[in-house]
C-alpha cells in the first residue's frame, strides 16, 4: 500500500487558534505526544513570531529524534535566518517557507506583482536550501490560485530546491471534486513534479478540510498536513484522527496507510484539549464524548446483540477505555498505577506519587473517583505555565441585599499580597480583588463557564474563562471541588499566559 506522510501542525496552526497560548514545556509535551503518535513530520511552530515559539522550535528539535521538525517563514531572509536556527539541532530539520499567489492576496496584501512573488519565492527556496537541510515551499490560497501561474511557481520552486510543495486550500474555499482535479492539474502540468512531493493543507471553513484532504490523497498527494482535533486558525485544519481513522475503517476507498499510533489517538486528543484548553465538541467524530456512545432503544438493542450494528470502529481501536472502574478512599497504587497505564498515561514514578496524593485528597471530598477524574488529575500536571501569580487563599462574604465581597491572598511575583475587593457575586468579586493584585488593568472577561467533570453532586467542576488582555484573548482553566476557587485558578490562569511572552 502507498504510504502518505502525516504533517503535523498542531503546534503552528493549531496554535494559531484564538484563546490558546501555549508554553515551552505544553509544546514539549505535544511534540512528545505527535511522536508516539507516529507523525513524519512536527511544525513546531513559527520562530521569527516570538522569543516564546523560537525557544518552543529549539526544543522541539532538540528533543525529538523520529519525526522531521519544521519551522514555517515567510518568503524573507530574516524569516528564514530565524527559522534555520530554530531547527538546525534536530536530526531532521526542514524549512517550511511560503508565499501567497492567490491574485487576490497578492492584490490587497502583498502589493505585488506575480513576477515579484515568483521572484521571491524561487530566490528564497534557494536561500532557504543553501542552509543545508530539507525545504518545503506552499503557495498560500493555492486553490484561488490562476491555474498557470501556480505552475509555473511550483516549476520555479522545485527547480531551485523545494522537495515538497504545498497546496493550501488556505480559506476553505475548495470542495472534494475541485481540489481533486486541481492536484492533478498540478500533477499533469508541472514538468519536474516528479522530483517534489505534493503536500495538502485543507482549512475546514465549509466543514470539507478531512474530505478535501482525501480527495487529494486519491489525486496523488503524498503529504497531508493535519492538527490534532481539527484545531487551526478559523474552522481549523483536517483533524488527524479523522483521516487517519477514514484510511483504516475504508482501506479500500484510498488504498492507502499513513503510519499513524491509532491507539495512542485518543490520549493525545485529550492531551490536546487540555493543553491548549480547547474542549472537543461532544458530537465530533471519533474522539467526541459521544462518538461511541448510543441513547435510543433501537440503537441500544442493536449494539447489546453485536456492537458491529452500530458502531464502526471500536473504542479501543483509538484507545478509548472500554470500562468504566469506580476507584474511591480504599484503591491503592498498584491499582492506580495500571489505571493510569490503561488510560494511556506512562509516567513516572515521582509524577504517579504527586497524582496519587492528589488522588488521596480528593477521595476525601469525592466518594467516587471516575476515569474522567484520574485523567484530569494526569493532565492537571501537564498543563504548566510559569506562575507568576498563584491563589493562595480567599473568603467570601455575602450580606443579602448588598454586594458580595472577595478577600484574596495570592503569591504575586514570588510575594505575598492581599485584597479585598466587592462584585456583583462571588466569582465577579474574586477576580476584581485578582485584578487588584495583579495590577490587571486591562483584563476583561470575554467568556466564562462552568461544567462538571463527572455527574455526581460531588463532581469536581472546571472552569473556563477567556480574558482579553492588552487586546488579545487567552483561554484559563482551573479544576477543583470548590468552583469558586476553580473559577479563581482559571482567570490566574489566563493571567500567566498572558505574560508567556513577556516573560521572556
Ligand atoms: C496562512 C497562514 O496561516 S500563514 C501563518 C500565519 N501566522 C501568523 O501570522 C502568526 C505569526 N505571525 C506574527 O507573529 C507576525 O505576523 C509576524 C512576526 C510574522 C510579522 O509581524 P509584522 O512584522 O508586525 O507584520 P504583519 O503581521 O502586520 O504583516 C505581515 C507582513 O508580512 C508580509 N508577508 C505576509 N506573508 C508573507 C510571505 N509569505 N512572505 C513575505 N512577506 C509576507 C505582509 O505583506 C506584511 O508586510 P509589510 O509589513 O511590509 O506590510
Ligand atoms: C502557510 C500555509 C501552509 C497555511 O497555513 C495556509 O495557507 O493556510
Amino acid at each position: 500500500m502507498r504510504k502518505v506522510k502525516i504533517f503535523d501542525t498542531t503546534l503552528r496552526d493549531g496554535e494559531q487558534t484564538p484563546g490558546v497560548n501555549l508554553s515551552i514545556e505544553e509544546k514539549l509535551t505535544i511534540a512528545k505526544n505527535l511522536e508516539e503518535l507516529n507523525v513524519d513530520i512536527i511544525e513546531a511552530g513559527f520562530a521569527i513570531a516570538s522569543q516564546a515559539d523560537f525557544d518552543a522550535i529549539k526544543e522541539v528539535a532538540k528533543t525529538i529524534k523520529k519525526c522531521k521538525v519544521a519551522s514555517l517563514a515567510r518568503a524573507t531572509e530574516k524569516d528564514i535566518d530565524r527559522a534555520w536556527d530554530a531547527v538546525k539541532e534536530a536530526k531532521y530539520p526542514r524549512i517550511h517557507t511560503f508565499i501567497a499567489t492567490s491574485d487576490i492576496h497578492m492584490k490587497y496584501k502583498l502589493k505585488m506583482s506575480e513576477d515579484e512573488v515568483y521572484n521571491q519565492a524561487v530566490e528564497m527556496v534557494k536561500y532557504a536550501k543553501s542552509k543545508g537541510c530539507e525545504v518545503q515551499f506552499s503557495c498560500e490560497d493555492a486553490s484561488r490560485t490562476r491555474p498557470e501561474f501556480l505552475y509555473r511557481v511550483l516549476e520555479g520552486v522545485i527547480d531551485a530546491g523545494a522537495i515538497v510543495v504545498n497546496i493550501p486550500d488556505t480559506v476553505g474555499f475548495t470542495y472534494p471534486e475541485e481540489f481533486y482535479e486541481i492536484v492533478k492539474g498540478i500533477k499533469e502540468n508541472v514538468p519536474n513534479i516528479d522530483k517534489a512531493e505534493i503536500a495538502v493543507h485543507c482549512h475546514n471553513d465549509l466543514g470539507l478540510a478531512t474530505a478535501n484532504a482525501l480527495a487529494a490523497i486519491r489525486a496523488g498527494a503524498a503529504q497531508i498536513e493535519c492538527t490534532v482535533n481539527g484545531l487551526g486558525e478559523r474552522a481549523g485544519n483536517t483533524a488527524i484522527e479523522e483521516l487517519a481513522m477514514t484510511l483504516k475503517v475504508r482501506p479500500e476507498g484510498y488504498g492507502v496507510e499513513c503510519g499513524i499510533n491509532h491507539s495512542k489517538i485518543y490520549h493525545v486528543s485529550k492531551t490536546v484539549s487540555k493543553l491548549t484548553g480547547v474542549d472537543i465538541q461532544p458530537n465530533k467524530a471519533v474522539v467526541g464524548d459521544n462518538a461511541f456512545a448510543h441513547e435510543s432503544g433501537i440503537h441500544q438493542h442493536g449494539v447489546l446483540e453485536n456492537s458491529s450494528t452500530y458502531e464502526i470502529m471500536t473504542p479501543e481501536s483509538i484507545g478509548r477505555a472500554k470500562n468504566k472502574l469506580v476507584f474511591g478512599k480504599h484503591s491503592g497504587k498498584h491499582a492506580f498505577k495500571d489505571k493510569l497505564i490503561e488510560l494511556g498515561y506512562e509516567l513516572s514514578e515521582e509524577k504517579i506519587d504527586d497524582i496519587f496524593k492528589k488522588f488521596k485528597k480528593l477521595t476525601d471530598i469525592k466518594k467516587e473517583i471516575l476515569d474522567e477524574d484520574i485523567e484530569s488529575l494526569a493532565l492537571g500536571g501537564l498543563r504548566t505555565v510559569e506562575k507568576s501569580y498563584d491563589l493562595t487563599s480567599f473568603n467570601i462574604t455575602r450580606i443579602p441585599g448588598h454586594t458580595t465581597q472577595a478577600e484574596v491572598k495570592m503569591v504575586a511575583k514570588s510575594e505575598i499580597r492581599t485584597a479585598i475587593a466587592e462584585g456583583d457575586g462571588p466569582v465577579s468579586a474574586v477576580y476584581n480583588a485578582i485584578n487588584t493584585i495583579t495590577g490587571c488593568k486591562n483584563c476583561t472577561l470575554k467568556d466564562y463557564s462552568i461544567k462538571s467533570i463527572t455527574s455526581a453532586s460531588d463532581a469536581q467542576g472546571e472552569a473556563r474563562v477567556e480574558v482579553e488582555i492588552d487586546g488579545k484573548v487567552y483561554i484559563g482553566k482551573g479544576i477543583k471541588t470548590d468552583i469558586i476557587e476553580a473559577s479563581a485558578v482559571a482567570y490566574i490562569d489566563a493571567i500567566n499566559r498572558s505574560l508567556i511572552n513577556v516573560n521572556k
